[in-house]
């Protein structure tokens, strides 16, 4: 893991050609008190490529972000200053300012601290210290197009033309994908799309705004599952100044922020019953209800929904309206998981890793022949946000021009598992660091290796497994190995495969567990601290993976201290994914 370590900061530039690059690089404005994080946050900012621009308080932020004043991109925002606190500023700037990503920090996150800062309108909230990874990670999904606010930040967020195109992939499903979202375009008819977790249907959200004629408006994402329950309705509808106690303001909710443009109502399947109502009444009556108010508000929105659950199902189990189903599914777009469009798994490779590449400042030829066939053979459960999150993390790891196997070891691990041990790998997996095996009744035991069936080799080949204890030929993969079981403190002791001894390792554990999650969805049950991940139950039957996946993500849960981004990272699935699991499983604290 990165540390936030002073590096290179980048300069006022000089040249004609320096002065372009400079205004084609986002400005990151930096606000914070104390100097020295401000200097370390600088020097981080700078390294990452970003332009930084320091203030040292909420005034002079406040002024800065005036409208007509200076252009920045993006926020971060030290909660707790002398003078105008962070919330202050907020509250100050949202009026003129709604999409400009405004990254909030604290040094005493709690729960009402995060809410209080989402309310306010905080894009995202990180509690200190925070590793470089993460902050990372922040700013760049919060500049990803359709996100950021427009240049001058005077004028209501422009769309940004995005050609269709890039939506890449060169599978008939995805051409196909690709000729409904040309179609889709055109009209303003109601889309839903649906597709598992990771297929791309945001980007498609996204494309499709940018083609329509309301690119021209906001398009404003709204991930249904990823908001805590009591913010929804306000967030989606806003409510009055004192429609409840703590409603200090009057809040525009996103209904009204999309007038003109596109509202994407992503994980659909996850809104409350009495909020479905409400959605229904938006979109028969053309206004809204905010919290509060006796007025109604006429709304002018196109609406794009998308769910990676089957809402059909939904409908059928009395979960989701019927009559809402209909609103939603005019023009429906299916997006086929990546395994069932394998031409398109090397194309979007090689553009990653062209993107990554660049980022992390390597030069990456491509891919080996065996790599490459991992990759095509390999199922993908996290589609294409995997493959994404791999290739990162095999440009990462590499310090050769060309990615081999070696540079894969989760899909590695993950694909043999899969051949070995069933048609399917532990969810979670092969984002989450190397497998967990345990013997019946949690006894250490060697791994179980079926005799017959094959794994990728280094050469590409596919071989007979080896015996227990053999170390696979080229592939560098333990086999045999012991189990390895969250004893102790709950840790697990993770065993990379050879030649990986140096790879990144799960970030050491911040002080508290803070912001992410209610403190009731953190707190370990006592017995499950020592307790393995069992594969086997007392009769010596493998358990349902079900249970073996709650296990994992309790292991998960106490592992990252509840951050919710790093758990999904880790686990390799969408937030929004996990946020039901969580709830499923009665561990997000709303209980
Ligand atoms: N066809 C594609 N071409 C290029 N990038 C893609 C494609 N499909 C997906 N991606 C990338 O994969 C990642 C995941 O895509 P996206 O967030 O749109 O998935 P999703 O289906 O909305 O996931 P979730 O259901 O978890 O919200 C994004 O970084 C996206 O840019």
């Amino acid at each position: 893991m990165q540390s936030l370590a002073a590096g290179r900061v980048s300069g006022r530039p000089s040249t004609a050609s320096e002065r372009r690059i400079h205004h084609m690089t986002p400005t990151i404005l930096i606000v914070d008190d104390d100097p020295a994080q401000r200097r370390l946050l600088e020097a981080t900012i700078g390294r990452f490529g970003y332009r930084p621009r320091p203030v040292g308080s909420g005034e002079e932020a406040v002024r800065l972000l005036m409208p007509g004043r200076e252009r920045v991109d993006a926020v971060l925002l030290d909660l707790t200053m002398p003078g105008l606190s962070g919330i202050d500023v907020l509250n100050q700037v949202r009026p003129t300012r709604p999409h400009l990503p405004i990254l909030v920090f604290t040094a005493h996150g709690g729960i009402d601290v995060a809410v209080q800062a989402m309310r306010a309108g905080a894009t995202d909230f990180m509690v200190k210290p925070v590793s470089a990874d993460r902050l990372q990670i922040a700013i760049r999904q919060a500049l990803r197009p359709g996100v950021a606010d427009d240049l001058d930040g005077v004028a209501p967020r422009r769309g940004r033309p995005m050609p269709v195109t890039d939506i890449l992939g060169d599978s008939r499903a995805i051409r196909a994908v690709l000729g409904l979202v040309a179609r889709a375009a055109n009209s303003t008819i109601p889309i839903l799309i649906e597709g598992e977790s990771g297929v791309g249907k945001e980007l498609i959200a996204r494309a499709i705004h940018a083609r329509s004629d309301r690119a021209h408006g906001p398009l404003v994402t709204v991930n249904c599952g990823a908001i805590p329950e009591n913010l929804v309705e306000t967030l989606l509808f806003g409510h009055e100044k004192g429609a409840f106690t703590g409603a200090s303001e009057r809040h525009i909710g996103k209904f009204q922020e999309a007038s003109g443009g596109t509202l994407f109502l992503d994980e659909i399947g996850e809104l409350r019953p009495d909020l479905q109502v409400k959605l229904l009444r938006a979109l028969q009556a053309g206004e809204i209800d905010p919290v509060g108010s006796k007025q109604p508000v006429p709304i002018d929105i196109r609406l794009i929904s998308a769910t990676n659950r089957n809402l059909w199902d939904l409908v059928q189990t009395g979960q989701f309206r019927d009559d809402l189903y209909y609103r939603l599914n005019v023009f429906p777009i299916y997006v086929p998981p990546l395994r069932d469009r394998r031409d398109d798994i090397l194309v979007l490779a090689r553009h990653f890793i062209q993107r990554f590449e660049a980022a992390e400042g390597k030069r990456i030829r491509g891919l080996t022949e065996a790599a490459e066939r991992l990759l095509t053979t390999y199922h993908w459960p996290g589609n294409v946000r995997q493959l994404e999150n791999a290739i990162f993390r095999a440009v990462v790891l590499s310090d050769v021009d060309i990615l081999d196997v070696e540079h894969f070891p989760q899909v590695q691990q993950a694909a043999y598992r899969a051949n070995g041990f069933g048609d399917t790998a532990l969810p979670g997996d092969y984002g989450a660091g190397p497998p967990v095996y345990a013997g019946p009744g949690g006894q250490p035991s060697l791994a179980p290796t079926p005799g017959g069936l094959a794994y990728p080799q280094a050469g590409g080949q596919m071989a007979p497994a080896p015996m227990p204890g053999t170390p696979m030929p080229g592939t560098q993969m333990p086999v045999g190995r012991p189990m390895l079981v969250a004893a102790g403190g709950g840790q697990p002791a993770p065993m990379m495969p050879q030649g990986f001894a140096q790879a990144p390792m799960p970030a050491p554990m911040p002080p508290a567990p803070q912001g992410s999650l209610p403190a009731a969805g953190l707190r370990p049950r006592d017995d499950e601290a020592e307790a393995p991940i069992r594969a086997f139950d007392e009769a010596g039957h493998i358990r349902p993976l079900e249970e073996i996946e709650a296990d994992i993500i309790r292991m998960a849960l106490r592992q990252y201290r509840g951050r919710v981004s790093e758990m999904a990272r880790r686990l390799g699935i969408g937030r929004s994914t996990l946020y039901r699991k969580l709830r499923d499983l009665g561990l997000d604290g709303t209980d």
